[in-house]
């Protein structure tokens, strides 16, 4: 065979495959940690999504009750469980997202940083998987600290040479989701036209809500509302965490938020324009090496991080007060990646 038809053979048999019913191309999407408090509601919200053909839904427990009962919805998607070390492989093959929710969540007075010990090793772990078996898949990390678990992920792909910075996210959606509420309701606006960007990382001070740029704009809050504003989202998370009281932190709007988040990146993957969400990622906008913006996605991941745009004083100032935490977070995780 002459090498041009053989390159174009390749090319054939690269060639995504295409479902009949729906005229859009098939995808995989795994969830890592599908038996958890986020994982069983976003299982189930992966399945209603359209542009999913197959569903792997991974955990070290649990997983064969949890697709059992999410395969019985009558929607495309074909869901297989997948449980333990020996059926990891399995489970990301072929995989085009992989979604993690996988690690242990916070009780109250507890930080996030606090579950560092725990869910660095898980993260780190299924990492290494995710680099040898689906190493161009893209990741949606919800495992916290996600200010440390991106960069351990970003590290441990490098020492795999899969790393591809285009195709690595920290899943910030629910602080949008947060703000868009808070808004909302503090402006007295229809929350579906409500769009906020928040930028920074997903921990206290490092969520920094932009209001000055939310839209629809509204002269209606004064500056004491957009500080109260900025306070309850960004310990939103800290506001579930005390109301369920020792059982766990959000799970149901964090799944919601994921789902939103995976859609956009299927979305992306598949060539829809126009798909801009906020995300933790590999960024120059600041000085720091990883930072939430908002971001545009395309059919290889991350296609442009879009910059701040104008900041008011206040945010500003937030700006430069989160700095030195983000920096810290973000040295642990490379620092751990790379000693153990
Ligand atoms: N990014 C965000 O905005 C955001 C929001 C909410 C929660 N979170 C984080 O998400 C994580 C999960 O929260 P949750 O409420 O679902 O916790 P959970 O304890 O209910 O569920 C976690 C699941 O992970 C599984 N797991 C543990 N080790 C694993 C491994 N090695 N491989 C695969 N699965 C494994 C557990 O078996 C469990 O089913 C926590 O770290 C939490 O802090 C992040
Ligand atoms: O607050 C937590 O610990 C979970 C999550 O990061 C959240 O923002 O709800």
């Amino acid at each position: 065979m002459r090498p041009s038809a053989m390159r174009s053979a390749a090319q054939l048999l690269r060639r995504r495959s295409y479902s009949s019913a729906s005229g859009q191309p098939e995808r995989k999407v795994a969830i890592l940690g599908a038996a958890g408090g986020i994982g069983q509601p976003l299982a189930l919200l992966m399945k209603l999504n359209p542009l999913v053909s197959s569903l792997s839904l991974y955990d070290i427990a649990a997983t064969p009750g949890v697709a059992a009962d999410v395969s019985h919805i009558n929607s495309p998607a074909l869901v297989k469980g997948f449980m333990g070390d020996d059926q990891l492989a399995e489970a990301l093959e072929g995989a085009d997202l992989v979604i993690i929710p996988a690690g242990v969540p916070r009780k109250p007075g507890m930080t996030r940083d606090d579950l560092f010990n725990i869910n660095a090793g898980i993260v780190k772990n299924l990492c290494t998987a995710i680099a040898k078996y689906c190493p161009n898949a893209l990741i949606n990390m919800i495992s916290n600290p996600v200010n440390s678990t991106v960069p351990i992920a970003a590290e441990v792909f490098k020492k795999a040479g899969t790393y591809d910075e285009k195709k690595l996210f920290g899943v910030t959606t629910l602080d949008v989701v947060r703000a868009r509420t808070f808004y909302a309701g503090k402006a007295n606006v229809p929350v579906t036209g409500v769009n906020v960007p928040v930028v920074g990382g997903h921990a206290g001070i490092t969520i920094l809500p932009l209001f000055s740029q939310a839209t629809p704009s509204t002269n209606a809050l004064s500056s004491e509302d957009i500080k109260a504003l900025t306070k309850r989202t960004q310990e939103g998370g800290t506001e579930v965490v005390e109301a369920k009281a020792g059982k766990g932190s959000a799970t149901l709007s964090m799944a919601y938020a994921g789902a939103v988040f995976g859609d956009a990146c299927l979305k992306g993957l598949n060539g829809v324009p126009d798909i801009v969400e906020c995300s933790y990622v590999q960024s120059t906008i600041t000085e720091l090496p990883f930072f939430a913006s908002k971001v545009r996605l395309g059919k290889n991941g991350v296609e442009e991080v879009l910059g701040l745009g104008e900041l008011s004083a206040f945010e500003k100032e937030g700006l430069e007060s989160l700095k030195g935490e983000l920096k810290s977070s973000i040295d642990k995780g490379i620092a751990f990646a790379n000693a153990s």
